[in-house]
């Protein structure tokens, strides 16, 4: 029998990639990584001098093309497959990453009159900026005592598509107006393939608090927020909404050409990258927390019943596999944050060593803060570098280390950032515990699985449970590909359902991280310890971290100005 493939397409933060899936058992056959030209927009526009403001994070919608564009048909090479056993394609992105089009489906930043507002472009996931909206959005829904809040564990982020929205009508109403449709990124490049525009129920449920029976909230909600939101849903958030698996349409002609392949293969709707993750490890059932773990990580996990959890990012019926509620949970910064020790906080000596010895400098501080035993650093860290996702819910807060001395070593502050994020994620555990959504197994996919065996370790003792690591580079990105043969169906060659599709091809290694129990011990001491730190920083005790934000924010545009008036 011939062999059929399906393409996931995977949109990081920085990169995206596309993977040549086998369709009989998910051997991964080709994969091809192209990095965004305008990687992160977060300094200046790349069509002006413009500079972004505090917390701004944009991208190029054209960088997603270039993925299509370059990476696929490379992968087509590699293999050396006929295109004509490619039955499905599923992409998975970064969310919420939002943009503003026009009727025709265009982003308004490629439209010369408007391209210099920022407003037009895409904004990233993160993208901190609308964090007045996402306060004043929680604080409408707690005194209109809306039901959707209990969904989002109490809080809606900044990161999500309302506050996003807001931001952009309260900044730049004229970009408002202009704005036909917002549309998350992944639906967007489905719509570019395709020529449909289809709403995915991921991103709606998790992103835009929409729900399967109640829909978006009502109309009242929106005009206590703002008159001139009242109508949102109708007009600017318009569109079908349908559950992930389904077809949204066929590669068109031009899409094809492009991309190396035939028309008329099946293409699935959007979905994003840490949901589709979960049937790439093969996860289709409860009591299984997947952990998508890269430059920041989402905590995902399935029930039977719609529960609240405190702080969680939100729970989604059939928002990651059909018939379940979808539970997200994350950490916004984990590799972020020790990409940040390594790039601002390390001394000299440290990168000279590492060239030495030819590593990179992680692999370097990794193993000298392997030789330290749980507790020996004596630091403890709160790993809010990029503000706080669950269970605090609150961009506001920041990063913070004790216990430094005079002999404190870079290995030893590596280390203890390292705890930081496995606290952060034993916190969400317990959250999860504690609201009746029972966690037994944690399953690790992503980039920095690969990268990091204390990291892994680390985690298996803080949160005392065995972590088995999916065997894939590229979880998210199988995943979206076992939705591309879902959307093709059977008779294609695909499949009829992603419970089928991940049995068939979800893949784990056999080696997994099991819980030491000396540092388990030594672990829960130093996790009484975070809780504290966390409840004084992050609860109100102490809003040393807001006020710090808030003076430096004062003082930037500030000294901006000044600099301006000096330029003159
Ligand atoms: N050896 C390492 N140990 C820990 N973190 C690492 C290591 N190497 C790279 N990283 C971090 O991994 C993150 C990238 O993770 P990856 O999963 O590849 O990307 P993404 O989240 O964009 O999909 C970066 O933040 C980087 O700092
Ligand atoms: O927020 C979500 C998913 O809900 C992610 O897209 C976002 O954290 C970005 O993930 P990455 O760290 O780039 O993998």
């Amino acid at each position: 029998m011939i062999d059929k493939y399906s393409i996931g397409v995977d949109y990081g933060t920085e990169s995206g990639r596309a993977v040549l899936v086998r369709l009989s058992d998910g051997a991964e056959i080709a994969e091809h990584v192209t990095s965004y030209p305008h990687s992160v927009i977060d300094e200046t526009l790349p069509v002006s001098n413009l500079q972004l403001g505090y917390d701004w994070a944009l991208q190029h919608p054209n960088d997603y093309m270039e993925v299509l564009k370059q990476s696929v048909p490379s992968i087509i090479k590699t293999s050396g497959i006929d295109p004509s056993n490619v039955v499905g394609i599923g992409i998975d992105f970064t969310a919420c990453t939002m943009l503003p089009v026009d009727a025709n489906g265009e982003p308004l930043c490629f439209k010369r009159e408007l391209m210099s507002d920022p407003h037009s472009w895409v904004k990233l996931w993160k993208h901190h900026a609308a964090q007045e909206e996402a306060n004043l959005i929680n604080k409408a829904a707690e005194e209109n005592g809306e039901s959707f809040l209990g969904r989002y564990g109490g809080r809606i982020s900044s990161e999500w598509m309302i506050a996003k929205i807001w931001q952009i009508l309260n900044e730049s109403p004229k970009i408002y107006e202009q704005t036909d449709r917002f549309l998350e990124a992944t639906d967007w490049v489905v719509f570019k393939m395709t020529g449909n525009i289809i709403r995915n129920s991921c991103t709606a449920g998790y992103k835009a608090l929409w729900h399967k029976k109640d829909g978006y909230p009502s109309r009242e909600f929106f005009k206590s927020l703002d008159p001139r939101l009242e109508f949102l849903v109708e007009t600017k958030l318009r569109g079908e909404i349908v559950p992930l698996g389904t077809k949204a349409g066929s590669l068109t002609p031009e899409m094809a050409e492009v991309m190396g392949l035939l028309p008329g293969i099946a293409v699935a709707v959007g979905n994003v990258d840490a949901h589709a993750a979960v049937p790439g490890v093969g996860v289709v059932e409860p009591g299984k927390l997947v952990m998508a773990m890269g430059t920041s990580i989402c905590h995902m996990l399935l029930g039977t019943e719609e529960k609240q959890v405190e702080g969680m990012c939100g729970v989604v019926e059939d928002g990651i596999i059909p018939g379940y509620y979808g539970y997200e949970a994350g950490q916004s910064a984990v590799g972020d944050i020790f990409a940040w020790f390594v790039e601002q906080g390390i001394p000299s000596y440290v990168k000279e060593a590492a060239v030495k010895e030819q590593v990179d400098i992680h692999a370097w501080l990794e193993k000298r803060a392997s030789s330290f035993l749980p507790g020996e650093t004596g630091l403890l860290a709160l790993d809010w570098w990029n503000g706080n996702r669950s269970v605090l819910v609150d961009t506001d807060l920041t990063g913070l280390i004790i216990g430094y001395t005079l002999q404190t070593k870079p290995e030893e502050i590596y280390r203890a950032l390292l705890e930081s994020t496995a606290f952060g994620t034993k916190k969400i555990v317990d959250a999860f515990n504690s609201n009746g959504v029972t966690v037994n197994e944690l399953y690790a996919c992503g980039g920095l699985p690969q990268k990091n065996k204390l990291l892994m370790q680390i985690y298996a003792d803080v949160t005392n449970l065995e972590i088995k690591v999916a065997d894939s580079k590229h979880t998210p990105a199988v995943g979206a590909a076992m939705f591309g043969a879902v959307a093709a169906g059977r008779e294609k060659g695909g499949y009829d359902s992603i419970v089928e599709a991940a049995k068939k091809m979800g893949r784990i290694r056999e080696e997994t991280y099991r819980p030491i129990p000396e540092n388990v011990e030594v672990y829960e001491q130093l996790y009484r310890e975070y809780v504290i730190l966390h409840d004084y920083f992050g609860r109100g005790p102490n809003n040393v971290m807001k006020k710090l934000k808030h003076i430096k924010q004062g003082l930037t545009e500030k000294n901006k100005g000044k600099q301006k008036e000096a330029a003159r």
